[in-house]
């Protein structure tokens, strides 16, 4: 892989809480354009890695690189303005919002706020809420969530609350997604619709990483795939070459033991 096919990548990442060491040298590359899974049974480190990736959690080494540039002491929220936004394992909802306010407060400079009696005033700014009115608008008619653009957002089903919190990140205009457990919570018929929806995200140039527990949604999405077990990296490959793999059956069943 060379390395301007590399959109985002850790190196020799870990983490230490108070005397746990929850992620150990961990070294992922994320390629431009691919769907790039995370993998590995409870406990693994994944979410911890992503924490890292998008700038929740500090690492106590290694570094993190987006786009070359080594952005490993930069804040989430300067992260996500450079194009690299996230998901979370359980939605963050605004429950006392409608749909479509969710997405007007994800737009950097808050355009929402004028909703909500902000002090957001002049031209500029009227233009960029009605922009992020239109973005929000094509965003939820793409997911189907439109017609519930004006019902509070608690009012939604698991897999509805993920698809709005990947229109939330999406209002960013992301080079790279994380996505941290897309399918948990989410009806079957839901996560197929939630594949294709990153599938089409994908052929429109965006990269993904994903931390997933269906096997399934990892097959049929991602490739290559990390294996984490134990706070280290595994190792890396295809769905085929992973599950073949010793080590990764090992890991797994050890966990179920
Ligand atoms: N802030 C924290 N303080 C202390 N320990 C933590 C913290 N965050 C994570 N851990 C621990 O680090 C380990 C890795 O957690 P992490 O959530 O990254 O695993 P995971 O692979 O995402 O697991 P799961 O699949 O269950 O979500 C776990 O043992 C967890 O308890």
């Amino acid at each position: 892989m060379s390395l301007s096919d590399v959109v985002l990548a850790a190196h020799g990442v870990g983490v230490r809480f108070g005397g746990f060491t929850a992620l150990q040298d961990a070294s992922v590359a994320f390629r431009r354009g691919a769907i790039t899974g995370v993998v590995g049974p409870n406990g693994a480190g994944k979410s911890t890695l992503f924490n890292i990736l998008s700038g929740r959690v500090r690492p106590t080494s290694g570094a993190v690189l987006y786009k070359g540039e080594d952005i490993t002491r930069l804040p989430g929220h300067a992260r996500a303005r450079r194009g690299l936004t996230r998901t979370f394992q359980i939605s963050r909802e605004l429950g006392g919002l409608t749909v479509l306010e969710n997405l007007l407060l994800a737009t950097p400079g808050h355009p929402g706020e004028g909703l909500v009696g902000g002090l957001f005033g002049g031209r500029a700014a009227r233009a960029a809420e009605e922009q992020a009115r239109v973005d929000a608008r094509g965003l939820l008619e793409r997911v189907g969530l439109w017609r519930l653009a004006d019902a509070s957002a608690s009012a939604l089903s698991g897999g509805q609350k993920k698809l709005l919190e990947l229109c939330r990140a999406l209002m960013l205009r992301p080079e790279m997604i994380l996505l941290d457990e897309p399918a948990a919570g989410v009806n079957p018929v839901l996560i197929g619709e939630v594949a294709d929806f990153i599938r089409v995200l994908q052929s429109e140039g965006v990269s993904f990483g994903i931390v997933e527990h269906n096997m399934d949604l990892i097959a049929a999405l991602c490739d290559p795939i990390y294996v984490l077990a134990e706070g280290r990296v595994l190792l890396e490959g295809s769905f085929e070459a992973i599950s073949a793999n010793e080590a990764v059956i090992e890991a797994y069943l050890g966990g179920v033991h």
